[in-house]
């Protein structure tokens, strides 16, 4: 029988910003690099929150293909595309209005159908499985990197402690309108999808995530969404802190070459 037992959890730990935002891009560069080998694309997925301007690194960074990239939101809030709480207009001022990224590379949903959130998640599969071409013959779409923040809650993506969204097995996109952290409707990546990609990279820093991610990542077992991420075999998850968020964890550090 293959052992088919998630890796343990990567986690990686710096002193400050600068250092974490530089290893972070040194990571997706990586990633890009051997997806763009194997099959001549990137796809990733990205989150909203204090995500995006921890990825600045990448501006004006040698070896990104940015033309290979495929971007898709891991999460995003049910607003028109401009307005301040849309993690596409976030993502598009820290980092893509920045790069030289062609804009039908970036997938973002269609706020259009917000009256019907089945509707738009839907819209929203189908832009998968234009990408990922697969949904008959495999289960879920395997991204290439997923992108991830963790809220004080130990929430991740638009996946809330107790929600019932925790256990769908089914939908790669689901809706929520009951969103504890406003805006309340929201779309998400389901676990299925997130835990079916090839790798999965937290970001987090800042003191103030130091209890979640003492809970997160020392005990699991609590079941706070973050720790149910868990990349099926072969894939890996890793934790990208700066030394304050992880100042309470006890999990092993692992040493990141850059
Ligand atoms: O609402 C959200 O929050 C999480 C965490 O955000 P952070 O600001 O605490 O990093 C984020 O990952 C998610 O995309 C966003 O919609």
């Amino acid at each position: 029988m293959p052992n088919t037992t998630p890796h343990p959890p990567v986690l990686c730990s710096f002193a400050t910003s600068t250092e974490l935002c530089d290893a972070v891009a040194h990571f997706i560069i990586k990633a890009q690099k051997e997806a763009v080998e194997k099959k001549g694309r990137f796809s990733v997925a990205i989150s909203g929150g204090s995500l995006p301007k921890q990825l600045n690194a990448l501006i004006g960074k040698a070896g990104v293909k940015w033309d290979k990239w495929q971007v898709f939101y891991a999460d995003e809030r049910v607003v028109p595309l401009d307005h301040p709480d849309s993690n596409h207009k976030l993502c598009m001022d820290e980092l893509f209005s920045k790069v030289p990224i062609p804009a039908d590379n970036i997938h973002p949903i269609d706020p259009s159908l917000a009256d019907d959130l089945e509707e738009l998640c839907d819209a929203y599969e189908k832009e998968l499985i234009r990408e990922f071409a697969q949904k008959d013959s495999a289960r879920f779409p395997i991204f290439d990197l997923i992108l991830l923040g963790v809220g004080p809650d130990g929430h991740t993506a638009s996946l809330f402690p107790g929600h019932a969204l925790l256990t769908e097995e089914d939908r790669w996109v689901a809706y929520i309108e009951d969103s504890p952290k406003p805006p309340p409707k929201r779309v998400t990546l389901t676990f299925p999808v997130i835990n079916h990609a090839a790798r999965v990279a937290f970001v987090a820093s800042g003191e103030g995530k130091a209890d979640t991610l003492k809970t997160v990542l020392d005990k699991p077992e609590e079941g706070l969404p973050a720790s149910r991420v868990r990349p099926a075999h072969p894939g890996q998850l890793y934790w990208f802190c700066d030394d304050a968020a992880v100042s309470k964890v006890e999990y092993p550090r692992t040493q990141y070459k850059l």
